[in-house]
Protein backbone atom coordinates (compact mmCIF):
# COMPACT_ATOMS: atom_id res chain seq x y z
CA UNK A 1 0.00 0.00 0.00
CA UNK A 2 1.23 3.48 -1.01
CA UNK A 3 1.30 5.92 1.73
CA UNK A 4 -0.07 9.54 1.35
CA UNK A 5 1.46 12.54 2.12
CA UNK A 6 0.52 13.90 5.29
CA UNK A 7 -0.65 17.43 5.52
CA UNK A 8 -1.91 19.96 7.95
CA UNK A 9 -4.48 22.35 7.70
CA UNK A 10 -4.63 25.18 10.68
CA UNK A 11 -7.69 26.98 10.13
CA UNK A 12 -8.04 30.65 11.79
CA UNK A 13 -10.93 31.81 10.22
CA UNK A 14 -11.70 34.08 7.36
CA UNK A 15 -14.66 34.54 4.34
CA UNK A 16 -13.16 30.53 3.33
CA UNK A 17 -14.87 29.66 7.02
CA UNK A 18 -17.75 32.33 6.24
CA UNK A 19 -21.61 31.78 6.22
CA UNK A 20 -24.48 33.89 5.38
CA UNK A 21 -27.98 33.17 5.30
CA UNK A 22 -28.71 33.58 1.59
CA UNK A 23 -26.55 31.90 -0.99
CA UNK A 24 -26.55 35.50 -2.99
CA UNK A 25 -24.90 37.05 -0.48
CA UNK A 26 -21.47 38.04 -1.09
CA UNK A 27 -20.21 40.57 1.60
CA UNK A 28 -22.98 40.71 4.14
CA UNK A 29 -21.90 37.51 5.60
CA UNK A 30 -20.11 36.35 9.29
CA UNK A 31 -16.55 35.11 8.38
CA UNK A 32 -14.78 32.53 10.47
CA UNK A 33 -17.86 30.78 11.60
CA UNK A 34 -17.63 27.21 10.30
CA UNK A 35 -14.72 24.85 11.81
CA UNK A 36 -12.02 23.16 9.49
CA UNK A 37 -13.48 19.39 9.09
CA UNK A 38 -16.01 21.50 7.24
CA UNK A 39 -14.25 23.01 5.08
CA UNK A 40 -12.29 19.88 4.34
CA UNK A 41 -15.85 18.07 3.77
CA UNK A 42 -16.44 20.78 1.24
CA UNK A 43 -13.74 19.45 -1.34
CA UNK A 44 -14.32 15.95 -2.97
CA UNK A 45 -11.72 13.86 -3.38
CA UNK A 46 -9.21 15.39 -0.67
CA UNK A 47 -8.98 11.93 0.93
CA UNK A 48 -7.71 10.23 -1.80
CA UNK A 49 -4.42 12.16 -2.43
CA UNK A 50 -3.23 13.37 1.23
CA UNK A 51 -3.37 11.94 4.35
CA UNK A 52 -4.88 15.31 5.79
CA UNK A 53 -6.23 16.55 9.50
CA UNK A 54 -7.07 19.86 10.74
CA UNK A 55 -6.49 21.89 13.78
CA UNK A 56 -8.75 25.42 14.66
CA UNK A 57 -6.20 27.45 15.37
CA UNK A 58 -8.84 30.87 15.79
CA UNK A 59 -12.05 30.92 14.59
CA UNK A 60 -11.58 35.46 13.58
CA UNK A 61 -12.93 38.01 10.25
CA UNK A 62 -8.89 38.52 9.43
CA UNK A 63 -9.14 42.55 9.76
CA UNK A 64 -8.90 41.09 13.66
CA UNK A 65 -5.63 39.30 13.20
CA UNK A 66 -3.03 39.85 16.46
CA UNK A 67 0.14 39.05 16.99
CA UNK A 68 -0.56 36.29 19.59
CA UNK A 69 -2.32 34.51 16.72
CA UNK A 70 0.86 34.73 14.82
CA UNK A 71 3.18 34.02 17.27
CA UNK A 72 0.50 30.65 18.38
CA UNK A 73 0.83 29.93 14.56
CA UNK A 74 4.78 30.28 14.21
CA UNK A 75 5.53 28.09 16.81
CA UNK A 76 2.60 25.26 16.12
CA UNK A 77 4.20 25.47 12.13
CA UNK A 78 7.70 25.22 13.28
CA UNK A 79 6.76 22.01 15.48
CA UNK A 80 4.89 20.29 12.90
CA UNK A 81 7.42 21.07 10.40
CA UNK A 82 9.89 19.33 12.44
CA UNK A 83 8.19 16.52 12.34
CA UNK A 84 9.44 13.79 9.56
CA UNK A 85 6.19 12.40 8.83
CA UNK A 86 4.37 16.41 7.82
CA UNK A 87 5.18 16.84 3.92
CA UNK A 88 3.59 20.55 4.25
CA UNK A 89 1.18 22.27 6.04
CA UNK A 90 -1.87 24.43 4.45
CA UNK A 91 -3.27 27.53 6.69
CA UNK A 92 -7.14 28.82 5.81
CA UNK A 93 -6.92 32.50 6.18
CA UNK A 94 -9.44 35.33 5.93
CA UNK A 95 -7.96 37.33 2.53
CA UNK A 96 -7.66 41.04 4.26
CA UNK A 97 -4.48 40.17 6.36
CA UNK A 98 -3.13 37.16 4.64
CA UNK A 99 -0.46 39.04 2.79
CA UNK A 100 0.90 40.25 6.53
CA UNK A 101 0.19 36.92 8.22
CA UNK A 102 1.99 34.94 5.14
CA UNK A 103 4.99 37.56 5.55
CA UNK A 104 5.52 37.54 8.90
CA UNK A 105 6.05 33.61 8.66
CA UNK A 106 8.01 33.79 5.65
CA UNK A 107 10.56 35.38 8.23
CA UNK A 108 10.48 33.48 11.19
CA UNK A 109 9.50 30.03 9.81
CA UNK A 110 12.79 27.37 9.65
CA UNK A 111 11.65 24.84 7.51
CA UNK A 112 12.04 24.32 3.48
CA UNK A 113 9.04 22.27 3.55
CA UNK A 114 5.81 24.15 1.73
CA UNK A 115 3.53 26.14 3.72
CA UNK A 116 0.59 27.52 2.21
CA UNK A 117 -1.90 30.59 2.94
CA UNK A 118 -5.52 30.46 1.33
CA UNK A 119 -8.58 32.28 1.57
CA UNK A 120 -11.86 32.92 0.02
CA UNK A 121 -13.67 35.99 -1.40
CA UNK A 122 -17.13 34.67 -1.11
CA UNK A 123 -18.37 32.67 1.99
CA UNK A 124 -18.60 29.11 2.00
CA UNK A 125 -22.43 29.18 1.77
CA UNK A 126 -22.03 31.19 -1.92
CA UNK A 127 -23.08 30.47 -5.04
CA UNK A 128 -19.88 29.42 -7.04
CA UNK A 129 -17.68 29.88 -3.35
CA UNK A 130 -14.02 29.88 -4.20
CA UNK A 131 -13.19 28.41 -1.06
CA UNK A 132 -13.43 24.06 -1.49
CA UNK A 133 -11.16 24.69 -5.24
CA UNK A 134 -8.83 26.89 -3.50
CA UNK A 135 -8.08 24.62 -0.74
CA UNK A 136 -7.59 22.27 -3.34
CA UNK A 137 -4.93 23.94 -4.83
CA UNK A 138 -3.09 24.57 -1.42
CA UNK A 139 -3.23 21.38 -1.15
CA UNK A 140 -1.51 19.95 -4.07
CA UNK A 141 0.83 22.91 -4.04
CA UNK A 142 1.66 21.84 -0.21
CA UNK A 143 2.54 18.27 -2.02
CA UNK A 144 4.10 19.77 -4.70
CA UNK A 145 8.23 19.25 -4.83
CA UNK A 146 8.81 22.14 -6.62
CA UNK A 147 7.32 24.05 -3.61
CA UNK A 148 10.42 22.85 -1.25
CA UNK A 149 12.47 25.99 -0.74
CA UNK A 150 10.14 28.81 -2.00
CA UNK A 151 9.24 30.65 1.49
CA UNK A 152 5.44 30.97 2.41
CA UNK A 153 3.31 30.67 -0.35
CA UNK A 154 -0.32 32.03 -0.85
CA UNK A 155 -3.01 30.86 -3.40
CA UNK A 156 -6.10 32.03 -4.54
CA UNK A 157 -7.76 32.10 -8.09
CA UNK A 158 -5.48 29.73 -9.61
CA UNK A 159 -2.13 31.32 -8.78
CA UNK A 160 0.66 31.23 -6.52
CA UNK A 161 2.45 34.30 -5.18
CA UNK A 162 5.33 34.15 -3.07
CA UNK A 163 4.12 36.20 0.50
CA UNK A 164 6.77 39.07 0.35
CA UNK A 165 5.41 40.13 -2.86
CA UNK A 166 1.44 39.54 -2.83
CA UNK A 167 -0.63 42.15 -1.71
CA UNK A 168 -5.03 42.05 -1.22
CA UNK A 169 -5.57 44.72 -4.27
CA UNK A 170 -9.71 44.74 -4.36
CA UNK A 171 -12.10 44.82 -1.82
CA UNK A 172 -14.91 41.70 -3.63
CA UNK A 173 -13.34 40.32 -6.03
CA UNK A 174 -11.80 36.55 -6.62
CA UNK A 175 -8.81 37.61 -7.89
CA UNK A 176 -8.01 40.12 -5.47
CA UNK A 177 -4.62 38.85 -5.07
CA UNK A 178 -1.52 40.55 -6.69
CA UNK A 179 1.84 41.02 -6.78
CA UNK A 180 1.30 43.56 -9.42
CA UNK A 181 4.93 44.46 -11.11
CA UNK A 182 7.04 41.29 -9.71
CA UNK A 183 4.69 38.92 -10.32
CA UNK A 184 2.90 35.78 -9.69
CA UNK A 185 5.18 32.35 -9.73
CA UNK A 186 3.16 30.13 -10.86
CA UNK A 187 -0.20 28.57 -12.00
CA UNK A 188 -2.49 25.94 -11.16
CA UNK A 189 -4.39 24.47 -14.22
CA UNK A 190 -6.33 21.23 -14.49
CA UNK A 191 -4.94 19.91 -10.90
CA UNK A 192 -1.63 20.24 -11.68
CA UNK A 193 1.05 22.86 -10.16
CA UNK A 194 3.32 24.79 -12.35
CA UNK A 195 5.84 26.99 -11.54
CA UNK A 196 8.00 29.59 -13.74
CA UNK A 197 9.87 31.84 -11.16
CA UNK A 198 10.98 32.07 -7.73
CA UNK A 199 11.57 34.95 -5.43
CA UNK A 200 15.63 35.77 -5.37
CA UNK A 201 14.60 37.29 -1.33
CA UNK A 202 15.83 35.78 1.54
CA UNK A 203 13.39 34.12 3.75
CA UNK A 204 12.51 31.01 6.17
CA UNK A 205 15.98 28.77 6.44
CA UNK A 206 18.36 32.10 5.29
CA UNK A 207 16.65 34.36 7.75
CA UNK A 208 18.07 35.60 11.17
CA UNK A 209 15.05 35.92 13.25
CA UNK A 210 15.03 33.41 16.12
CA UNK A 211 11.70 33.00 17.12
CA UNK A 212 12.75 30.95 20.56
CA UNK A 213 14.13 34.78 21.75
CA UNK A 214 10.87 36.61 20.26
CA UNK A 215 7.88 36.37 22.29
CA UNK A 216 6.19 39.91 21.29
CA UNK A 217 6.58 42.18 18.95
CA UNK A 218 7.98 45.87 19.50
CA UNK A 219 5.29 48.62 18.89
CA UNK A 220 5.51 50.09 15.31
CA UNK A 221 2.65 52.62 13.80
CA UNK A 222 2.03 52.98 10.34
CA UNK A 223 1.62 56.85 9.67
CA UNK A 224 -0.52 57.41 5.96
CA UNK A 225 1.20 60.72 3.96
CA UNK A 226 -1.53 63.13 2.33
CA UNK A 227 -2.22 66.53 1.44
CA UNK A 228 -2.18 69.28 4.21
CA UNK A 229 -0.81 66.67 6.79
CA UNK A 230 0.27 68.15 10.20
CA UNK A 231 2.34 65.99 12.87
CA UNK A 232 -0.06 64.97 15.94
CA UNK A 233 -0.22 61.75 14.71
CA UNK A 234 3.42 61.15 14.29
CA UNK A 235 3.86 62.85 18.03
CA UNK A 236 1.20 60.73 19.42
CA UNK A 237 3.15 57.82 18.22
CA UNK A 238 6.05 58.51 19.95
CA UNK A 239 4.40 59.64 23.25
CA UNK A 240 2.44 56.96 23.10
CA UNK A 241 5.74 55.06 23.24
CA UNK A 242 6.34 53.67 19.67
CA UNK A 243 9.77 52.09 18.80
CA UNK A 244 9.28 52.21 14.75
CA UNK A 245 7.01 54.36 12.49
CA UNK A 246 6.65 53.06 9.19
CA UNK A 247 5.90 56.44 7.10
CA UNK A 248 3.30 55.47 3.98
CA UNK A 249 5.29 58.36 2.07
CA UNK A 250 3.81 60.02 -1.43
CA UNK A 251 5.02 58.75 -4.36
CA UNK A 252 8.94 57.47 -4.06
CA UNK A 253 8.54 57.81 -0.56
CA UNK A 254 7.95 61.45 -0.04
CA UNK A 255 7.23 62.67 2.98
CA UNK A 256 5.00 66.36 3.64
CA UNK A 257 7.29 69.36 4.79
CA UNK A 258 4.84 69.59 8.01
CA UNK A 259 5.28 65.73 8.91
CA UNK A 260 9.53 66.05 8.32
CA UNK A 261 10.72 67.69 11.80
CA UNK A 262 8.01 65.40 14.01
CA UNK A 263 10.22 62.50 12.06
CA UNK A 264 13.48 64.29 12.91
CA UNK A 265 12.53 64.42 16.00
CA UNK A 266 11.03 61.19 16.22
CA UNK A 267 14.54 59.69 15.11
CA UNK A 268 16.37 61.75 17.25
CA UNK A 269 14.23 60.07 20.04
CA UNK A 270 15.88 56.87 18.78
CA UNK A 271 12.29 56.11 16.74
CA UNK A 272 13.57 54.35 13.54
CA UNK A 273 11.65 56.09 10.62
CA UNK A 274 11.39 53.80 7.44
CA UNK A 275 9.73 55.42 4.25
CA UNK A 276 7.68 53.35 2.14
CA UNK A 277 5.40 54.40 -0.16
CA UNK A 278 1.73 54.38 -0.70
CA UNK A 279 1.93 54.24 -4.81
CA UNK A 280 1.54 50.54 -4.61
CA UNK A 281 4.81 49.99 -6.69
CA UNK A 282 8.25 50.34 -6.97
CA UNK A 283 11.25 50.98 -4.96
CA UNK A 284 11.74 53.51 -2.47
CA UNK A 285 15.20 54.89 -2.86
CA UNK A 286 17.00 58.40 -2.06
CA UNK A 287 15.58 60.96 -3.14
CA UNK A 288 16.36 63.55 -0.54
CA UNK A 289 19.76 63.04 0.83
CA UNK A 290 19.22 64.97 4.01
CA UNK A 291 16.50 61.81 4.51
CA UNK A 292 18.87 59.43 4.76
CA UNK A 293 21.31 61.61 6.84
CA UNK A 294 18.43 61.48 9.27
CA UNK A 295 19.20 57.64 9.59
CA UNK A 296 15.73 56.83 7.78
CA UNK A 297 15.54 53.75 6.24
CA UNK A 298 13.89 52.81 2.73
CA UNK A 299 11.41 49.83 2.70
CA UNK A 300 12.33 49.15 -0.80
CA UNK A 301 9.06 47.59 -2.78
CA UNK A 302 7.84 46.28 0.82
CA UNK A 303 4.08 48.18 1.38
CA UNK A 304 3.63 50.18 4.40
CA UNK A 305 1.50 46.95 5.87
CA UNK A 306 4.47 44.71 5.49
CA UNK A 307 7.87 46.98 6.19
CA UNK A 308 5.92 47.16 9.64
CA UNK A 309 6.05 43.85 10.62
CA UNK A 310 10.13 43.49 8.68
CA UNK A 311 10.84 47.11 11.20
CA UNK A 312 8.76 45.13 14.04
CA UNK A 313 10.88 41.54 13.86
CA UNK A 314 14.11 43.74 13.09
CA UNK A 315 13.65 45.94 16.41
CA UNK A 316 14.06 42.93 18.06
CA UNK A 317 17.60 42.18 17.07
CA UNK A 318 18.81 45.75 16.74
CA UNK A 319 18.32 48.93 16.72
CA UNK A 320 20.96 50.51 14.38
CA UNK A 321 19.55 52.00 11.14
CA UNK A 322 21.87 50.71 8.77
CA UNK A 323 21.69 46.90 10.41
CA UNK A 324 17.87 47.41 9.13
CA UNK A 325 18.21 48.94 6.19
CA UNK A 326 20.64 45.32 4.94
CA UNK A 327 17.28 43.98 6.40
CA UNK A 328 15.34 45.80 4.08
CA UNK A 329 17.64 44.73 1.12
CA UNK A 330 17.65 41.37 1.62
CA UNK A 331 14.36 40.16 2.76
N1 LIG B 1 -12.35 37.53 2.09
C1 LIG B 1 -12.07 37.57 3.38
O1 LIG B 1 -11.57 36.60 3.90
C2 LIG B 1 -12.34 38.85 4.12
C3 LIG B 1 -12.59 38.72 5.59
N2 LIG B 1 -12.93 40.01 6.14
C4 LIG B 1 -11.36 38.23 6.34
O2 LIG B 1 -10.30 38.71 6.10
O3 LIG B 1 -11.48 37.41 7.22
Amino acid sequence: MTTLPKIKVLATGGTIAGSSASSTEMTGYQAGTLGVDLLLSAVPGIQKIVDISGEQISEIDSCNMTEEIWFKLANKLNALLADDEITGVVITHGTDTMEETAYFLNLVLNSSKPVVLVGAMRPATAISADGPLNLLNAVKIAIHPDSIGQGVLVTMNDEIHSARDVTKTNTFMVNTFKATELGILGYIINGEVKYYRATTRKHTTNVDLPLEHITELPQVEIIYAHANQNRILIDAAVESGAKGIIYAGMGNGSIHCNAEAALIDAAKQGVIVVRSSRAGNGVVVTTNPFWDENNFVKSDTLNPQKARILLALALTQTNKPEEIQKMFSEY
